[in-house]
């Protein structure tokens, strides 16, 4: 399936990708659990996730048939007894799989990590890939009607508990922390994984669920198949991974997802954004977003904010004050009227990554295109994000109600002035952390941007109970900034980059000690503690953390197992 053209790029007119009637039949059981079981511990996304042992019709007619009270509900017992008769219970279509390249400690393994303790604990956060690795069952391959996983042929690595499939953006973290673990195999799988779903859809999922299909999640393929190619020097995996590389730049440059500027010199610049091919509640959250589309008082205002819910989805960034026009008002989401700093970084990445694998594997006419489509765009977030006087790099707001014109003129006032960690982000791009002069500029935003905390990169500075706001640090930021200070070749960046590791490191590990667990994101302000916020409850595992940690200790950000929590104060 290729990118469907939008009749118009308003965001609650654009395109819609269909759902399938299973996805319509869970939601309604979806809705009917939590009028059932109540809303403690109700997690909707569970009941997106379950398989049907039979047809669809017969467990419809089996929920048709269950007794009703006149109002219309369903007792606890009947309710439960239902899903155990007719639901293979959520994650059970995932089998557990040992990686065929995972060994308890990998030859060359960390080689500069010396502490007993600190290579005890990476030698623990490594084994975590065996818990993480999952195999698609062979009853989706033999019934995929019967299931919302989808059937992908390689062994996966989950981000974990929830998240019971594979994930775009993180799979570049687990990336890399597979990379410094010596699983190359496991590391390519993964990525043909995400080329099969290019294939099959023209863009890589959000993750790999059929409720995810109408959208996708910050694009890192290319990152992915780069590192793996520059350490495996495998050139037949970078021939196979080109045209998908290709296509997905499509699709990010399509019409829905390009906006044209007018800079301030009268030059027309093309940017990306995030846009959803959505205008419903999102599945996984469907309870979630009808109430808050509750507030709203005509159909068109809903379809509009589930596009917006969707798009921030896609941002990987759900949910963040980065994306409301009022920061304590969830429907105010306007993620398509945004030019997003980051994911134009990515693409420009995208754009780099793509130029250096076509020339690695002798296609020089793509390479030196792809340099041009670089250039362009550098110079286009030179133009619309840049700012000379913060020190950063801002995402671009396209003005009240001109969303749906195909250009838009420039205007100082619509950078979004407040500091986000995603303001940072370009500094992990060749193009920008090579010049040295910016890179100290940028450095010197950051330090006083009050984004650096006791124990991370918060992600905003702005405390609004959602996940991708003040105090929680993510470990994606963490190393992107990390990483693009400590290859600037400047001592004073290197310097700023493994202060901000050896924080990240170290509340990982203590809070590994205290819980036993790797965890989705962390309390920048506490030293041990985990994140919250959001619509979920904070999750462990964890994928990108595991990850990030790894990659840290790979690249010698060390940290001293003597020192303790207590000693934050003297960062
Ligand atoms: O179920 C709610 C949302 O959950 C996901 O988002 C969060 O977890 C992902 C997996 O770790 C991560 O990629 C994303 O950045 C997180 O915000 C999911 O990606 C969303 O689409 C979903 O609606």
């Amino acid at each position: 399936m290729s990118t469907p053209t939008p009749t118009s790029t308003c965001s609650n007119s654009g395109p819609v990708v269909p759902k399938t009637p299973l996805i319509t039949f869970l939601e309604i059981i979806q809705k009917t659990a939590l009028n059932t079981l109540g809303p403690k511990n109700f997690d909707p996304k569970l009941y997106v996730d379950l398989s049907l042992k039979s047809n669809l019709s017969i467990t419809q007619n089996a929920f048709d048939d269950l007794p009703r009270t006149p109002n219309g509900s369903v007792s606890v017992t009947d309710f439960n007894g239902f899903i155990q008769n007719y639901f293979n219970g959520a994650g059970e279509d995932l089998v557990y799989t040992e990686p065929v390249d995972f060994v308890p400690e990998p030859e060359g393994f960390l080689p500069d990590v010396m502490n007993r303790e600190v290579r005890a604990w990476a030698l623990e956060v490594h084994s975590l890939w065996k818990n993480l690795s999952r195999k698609v069952s062979d009853r989706v391959l033999d019934r995929p009607e019967f299931h919302t996983l989808l059937p992908l042929t390689k062994p996966v690595i989950i981000p974990g508990s929830r998240f019971r499939e594979v994930y775009y953006w993180d799979s570049y973290w687990v990336i890399r922390g597979l990379l410094a673990s010596k699983m190359y195999e496991t590391a390519k799988g993964i990525v043909t994984n995400l080329i099969s779903l290019i294939d099959e859809f023209g863009h890589v999922l959000n993750g790999a669920r059929a409720y995810y299909t109408n959208r996708s999640e910050p694009p890192l393929l290319s990152a992915m198949v780069y590192d793996i190619y520059t350490r495996t020097g495998d050139v037949d995996f970078a021939i196979k991974s080109l045209p998908a590389l290709l296509k997905e730049h499509k699709f990010w440059n399509s019409e829905i997802h390009s906006v044209i500027i007018h800079d301030a010199e009268g030059c027309n610049r093309t940017l990306s954004r995030y846009y959803a091919m959505w205008n419903k509640p999102r599945p996984e959250s469907s309870t979630i977003d009808i109430e808050t589309a509750s507030k709203l008082m005509n159909d068109s205002a809903k379809q509009h904010l589930y596009r917006e819910l969707a798009s921030t989805a896609e941002s990987g960034w759900d949910f963040s004050t980065r994306w409301m026009r009022n920061g304590s008002d969830l429907t105010t989401l306007a993620t398509t009227s945004i030019m997003p700093v980051d994911l134009n970084a990515f693409i420009l990445k995208m754009e780099l990554d793509i130029a250096f694998l076509a020339n690695a594997t002798g296609d020089c006419t793509i390479s030196v295109h792809f340099h041009e489509a670089a250039q362009a765009r550098k110079q286009a977030m030179n133009s619309v994000f840049w700012n000379a006087e913060m020190g950063q790099w801002l995402d671009y707001w396209l003005s009240n109600g001109t969303a749906c014109k195909q250009g838009h003129t420039w205007e100082a006032s619509n950078q979004n002035r407040n500091i986000f960690a995603s303001n940072f982000v370009p500094l992990w791009i060749e193009l920008f952390n090579s010049d040295r002069t910016l890179v100290e500029q940028v450095m010197r935003s950051l330090q006083s941007s009050g984004l650096i905390r006791a124990v991370g990169i918060a992600t905003s500075l702005t405390n609004s109970g959602q996940q991708w706001d003040f105090p929680n640090g993510w470990a994606p930021l963490q190393h992107m900034i990390v990483e693009g200070l400590a290859r600037s070749g400047s001592k004073e960046a290197r310097s700023m980059a493994e202060d901000i590791a050896v924080r990240w490191i170290r509340t990982n590990y203590i809070a590994y000690k205290k819980s036993g667990a790797m965890h989705e994101k962390y309390d920048v302000e506490k030293c041990g503690e985990f994140g919250g916020g959001g619509e979920y409850i904070p999750q462990t595992g964890f994928g990108w953390s595991n990850g990030v940690v790894l990659a840290f200790l790979e690249d010698n950000f060390f940290l001293c197992a003597d020192q303790t929590c207590q000693e934050e104060e003297s960062f």
